[in-house]
Order: C-alpha cells, then sequence, then structure tokens
C-alpha cells in the first residue's frame, strides 16, 4: 500500500519545494541581487509583493482633500502624487530607480531617460512586452496591443497603412460632423439661455465614441451604442480582476464574475460580427472605414499580398474601442479643464481658430496644420495628463542596463507621468500649465512620449490628435468656458486617466 503512496507524497513534495523556490527563495535571491548593487526597494513580501503597500499608499492619496474650483483655479503640484502614488512615495524614499514586487515578480522602475532609451528602443529583443493577464484579452482580444512576433508584425504592417496621415486626414469631415452633432446637443441644453452648466467629460466620451464608431465601422454612435456599453461592463469586471495577482487558471472556474466576463465576451463579438455583415450588405457608400481598409487585402513591401479574416478584424475593433475611446475622451476633457482654468490661453486659441478658419465655415483638413497655438496647447495636456500613465516591459533574456545586471524576467516599470513632471528635465516650472516649452526644440527624446515610443507606438496617434484639434477647436469658436463652482480637480488614473468626478464647465456664447 505504501509504495502506491511513496508517488503521491514524492509529488506532493516536489510542489512544496517548487511552490516554496518561486515564492520564498528565487524572490530573496534576486531582491539580494539587486541590493548587491546597490538597488534598494520597498523589501519583498512572500506571495503578494507590495500589494499591500500599494493599497494603503493607494487609500492615503484617495483620502487627501481634493481642491475644489471655488475661486476658479486649480494647481498641478500633487498630481503625480495622487496619481501614481507607490511610484511617488518609493522614488522619493529610494531614488528615481528602485526595485519593487508585483506578486512574486520584480520591477524596477526606471526614469532617467538613458534608462527609458534603451529599454523602449533597443531593437536585439532583449526587452520585450510584458505578458498580458489572459483576462485583458476580453478587453481588447487578440487585438495589435496584447500580440507578439510574427502575427503582431503582420496586423501592425496592415493597421499602419490604415491609420497613415493622408488616411486620417479623410476622415475629417466625418469629424467634423460628429462634433457638429455634439455642438447641436449643447445648443438643445442651453435652450436661449445666456449660460449652462455641463459635465464635459460625459459629452467628450460620446463624442469620441461616435468617432470611433464612425471611424471604425462606418456606423454611428447610435449603431456601436451597444458594444461600448458591454466594453464598459467588461472593463470594470476585468479591471478589477487585474487589480489583484492573477491566479493561473482562475478564469476557468465557473464563478459569478467568470460567467458574466464569459457572456459579455461573446455578445460583444457577436455585435460586432452583426455590424459588419450589416456593412457588407450595405450597397455603395464610402470605403474610407477602418474594416473594409483592414479586409481589402493589400501588397506589403516585398509585393505579397497581406489581409485580415474576420475574427481578426474583430479583434482589432475590440481593440480600437477600448484602446481609441477613453484615452482621446480624457485628453479631451483634460484640455477642456485646463482651457478653463487658464482663460488666457482659451482665448490665444480662440483667436487663432476665428483667424484661421472663419467664424461660419467649416473646418478643413487643410486647416489643422495652421492650428498652432492649439496644437501647443494640446501637447502640454498630453504632458500634463497623459492618458496613459506608465507603460511596462520585461527582459526576455539577462541583460545589462547601465551599470545593473538584470535577471531574465525583470520587469520594468516606465513611470511616463513622473518623467513628463521630472524637474531635473522639465525645469522648476514642472508643475505649471505652459504650452510655450514645446515651442522649444525637444528636451530629450525620452523625456515626452505621451504615445508611448520605438516599435509599439501608439498606431493611432494620428486620429487622435486630429480629433483632439478638431473638436476642441470647434468648441472653442462656439462658446467660452469656466469651471463650474462643483468641479473638484481629481485626476484618477483607471485604466487610463480621467477626471474623477468629471468635468464641471459653464458655457457661454462666444459671440
Ligand atoms: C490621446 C490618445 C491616445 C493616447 C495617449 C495613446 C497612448 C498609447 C500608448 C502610450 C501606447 C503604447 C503602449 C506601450 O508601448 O506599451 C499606445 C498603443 C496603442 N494605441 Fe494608443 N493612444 C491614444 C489613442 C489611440 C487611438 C485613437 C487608437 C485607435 C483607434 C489607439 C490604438 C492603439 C493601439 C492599437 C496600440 C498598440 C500598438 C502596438 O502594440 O503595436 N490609440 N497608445
Amino acid at each position: 500500500m505504501h509504495f502506491l503512496l511513496f508517488p503521491l507524497f514524492a509529488a506532493a513534495v516536489i510542489i512544496i519545494v517548487k511552490f516554496a523556490y518561486s515564492v520564498i527563495w528565487l524572490p530573496y535571491a534576486i531582491q539580494r541581487h539587486f541590493k548587491a548593487q546597490g538597488l534598494a526597494g520597498p523589501g519583498y513580501r512572500p506571495i503578494t509583493g507590495n500589494a499591500a503597500e500599494t493599497s494603503r499608499l493607494f487609500a492615503r492619496a484617495q483620502s487627501k482633500k481634493l481642491e475644489a474650483a471655488g475661486g476658479g483655479i486649480f494647481g498641478h503640484r500633487d498630481v503625480v502624487a495622487r496619481v501614481s502614488p507607490s511610484y511617488y512615495e518609493w522614488a522619493r524614499v529610494y531614488g528615481k530607480t528602485f526595485l519593487f514586487w508585483f506578486g512574486v515578480r520584480p520591477r524596477v522602475a526606471i526614469s532617467s531617460p538613458e534608462d527609458v532609451k534603451e529599454v523602449m528602443l533597443n531593437t536585439s529583443g532583449s526587452f520585450g512586452e510584458v505578458r498580458f493577464n489572459p483576462l485583458s484579452k476580453l478587453l481588447f482580444g487578440q487585438g495589435l496591443v496584447g500580440l507578439q512576433g510574427e502575427t503582431w508584425a503582420l496586423h501592425r504592417r496592415i493597421i499602419s497603412q490604415a491609420f497613415n496621415m493622408e488616411r486620417v486626414k479623410e476622415w475629417v469631415p466625418e469629424i467634423v460632423s460628429c462634433t457638429t452633432k455634439m455642438l447641436e446637443k449643447l445648443e438643445g441644453i442651453r435652450a436661449e439661455r445666456e449660460e449652462f452648466e455641463i459635465d464635459a467629460h460625459r459629452e467628450m466620451h460620446d463624442v469620441s465614441a461616435d468617432v470611433i464608431s464612425k471611424t471604425t465601422l462606418g456606423s454611428s454612435f447610435e449603431e456601436g451604442k451597444r458594444i461600448f456599453a458591454l466594453q464598459d461592463q467588461q472593463t470594470h469586471l476585468v479591471a478589477q480582476a487585474l487589480a489583484n495577482v492573477y491566479i493561473p487558471g482562475f478564469r476557468f472556474l465557473p464563478t459569478k464574475k467568470n460567467r458574466e466576463r464569459a457572456r459579455l465576451e461573446k455578445e460583444t463579438r457577436d455585435s460586432i460580427r452583426a455590424l459588419i455583415k450589416r456593412r457588407n450588405g450595405r450597397v455603395g457608400g464610402s470605403s474610407r472605414n477602418l474594416i473594409d481598409l483592414l479586409m481589402s487585402p493589400y501588397k506589403n513591401q516585398d509585393g505579397v499580398e497581406e489581409k485580415l479574416g474576420v475574427e481578426e478584424v474583430i479583434d482589432e475593433c475590440k481593440t480600437f474601442y477600448f484602446a481609441g475611446k477613453e484615452t482621446t475622451a480624457n485628453l479631451l476633457s483634460f484640455a477642456l479643464l485646463l482651457l478653463a482654468n487658464h482663460h488666457e490661453w482659451q482665448d490665444k486659441a480662440r483667436e487663432e481658430v476665428t483667424r484661421v478658419i472663419g467664424r461660419g465655415k467649416p473646418l478643413g483638413a487643410d486647416n489643422l496644420s495652421d492650428l498652432k497655438i492649439l496644437n501647443l496647447i494640446i501637447q502640454e495636456t498630453l504632458r500634463m495628463y497623459p492618458p496613459a500613465v506608465l507603460l511596462l516591459r520585461e527582459a526576455t533574456k539577462k541583460v545589462k542596463l547601465g551599470r545593473l545586471e538584470i535577471p531574465i524576467g525583470t520587469q520594468f516599470y516606465v513611470p511616463l507621468i513622473g518623467i513628463h513632471y521630472d524637474i531635473e528635465v522639465w525645469g522648476e516650472d514642472a508643475h505649471e500649465f505652459n504650452p510655450l516649452r514645446f515651442n522649444e526644440p525637444s528636451k530629450h527624446l525620452a523625456a515626452y512620449f505621451p504615445f508611448g515610443m520605438g516599435h509599439r507606438i501608439c498606431v493611432g496617434q494620428n486620429l487622435a490628435i486630429v480629433e483632439a484639434k478638431i473638436v476642441l477647436a470647434m468648441i472653442i469658436r462656439n462658446y467660452s468656458f469656466v469651471l463650474s463652482s462643483t468641479y473638484v480637480h481629481a485626476p484618477f488614473h483607471f485604466i487610463s486617466l480621467m477626471p474623477q468626478y468629471g468635468a464641471q464647465l459653464v458655457f457661454r456664447k462666444a459671440f
């Protein structure tokens, strides 16, 4: 009998030893390895890493009194402390390069432009993308954001040509029409009154969703509404799961949340598939939308024909809905808030917009490059309130970074927002809104990168900038706006950076 028990006993011992090795021996050995090289940080705690400390710092940051608009002005000094409290606190205590723990995973925070450049731009394959928690696939499917290797390269080639500037300019009439619809809604709310208050954040979400629906599927927000509603529900469920350390295989258990996630996934895919089918059934119409571009074969530089299948296109649609809507909506909301807070810049932008486009004429693609002040404002907004707050990479082999020997599997935490506020790079006025700083030649390639850098740089950045210019120009031309006394300045990181309690603004007709 006990010779039967022996293999079981041996298997149990092996599992326990392996577990102890990966959650105790290895992390402490890595910690000693970094300590010997002078790299400090909050100490490792078995299994959960620094999760408890992160939650404590986050709760403390959230409980701090927020700046109510009251007198109409808010400051930017505490943005990094509120948005990335653990990075802020640990950088203060251990210096800007430090070691911390995401579960059993070592993460090295890096912020010197040299290190950031090396990790983001190195082409040797030593620094790869962090493999996503499988649950995040529910948000962007097997789309570009989550793909790796050859499949990623194929999708990237096809998608990049669909997003080049010439193509994006062809969408200007669609973007103008989405913005006109939003302005008509605002006029309805105004109802002949002198001034009226809105939560501009909500309006920016709707217009951004409308633009993504039109450019991606050639359908309106109303048609794509169901998909956004499903994606929003999925985002909340996935975000809850991502906040915790992932236990392999957990997603297959038939828990209530797992079943809900699976239902949302199926319904989202079915809805996108139905929209594609409906599109294919339509006679004529423009073929400028992304879906049509992705599904029509194109020849790559070797003359080989490449195209994506329906299921791959569905994955990319999910990615665009996810990566394109929130980010651009949040950029627009913060730009409006900053202009409401810094009226002199709002006046300058309005003067430029009326000079370049005139008061009544429709905005055209040719006007975009003349909106120079607006461009500076958008760049400064992306510096101070970047929708993507941090980036992650991972050492795919043993590598050297500066003087540090980095073991395979170490992750790199690139605190994009922390770097955007670094006074060593930006000067003593790093916490002040000053669009003119972008008039000067770029300070450092790796000190400003709201769209990332290297081969994974944002594929949708042309669309985001063109959309931001059009929406802001058309709002500024029609209305002047100030912060409402109900506005509370609370930048908040939930997947992307957003104003936590909305963007309450009081609008008046500009002329
Ligand atoms: C203000 C708006 C936006 C910001 C700040 C932004 C930011 C970023 C950043 C920082 C990355 C790089 C992530 C990394 O290196 O790990 C990225 C990638 C990406 N973005 Fe954006 N994005 C914006 C708008 C958009 C739009 C409008 C779309 C599409 C409709 C889009 C689609 C993507 C995709 C597909 C990727 C993955 C690229 C790849 O891995 O090859 N983004 N974005």
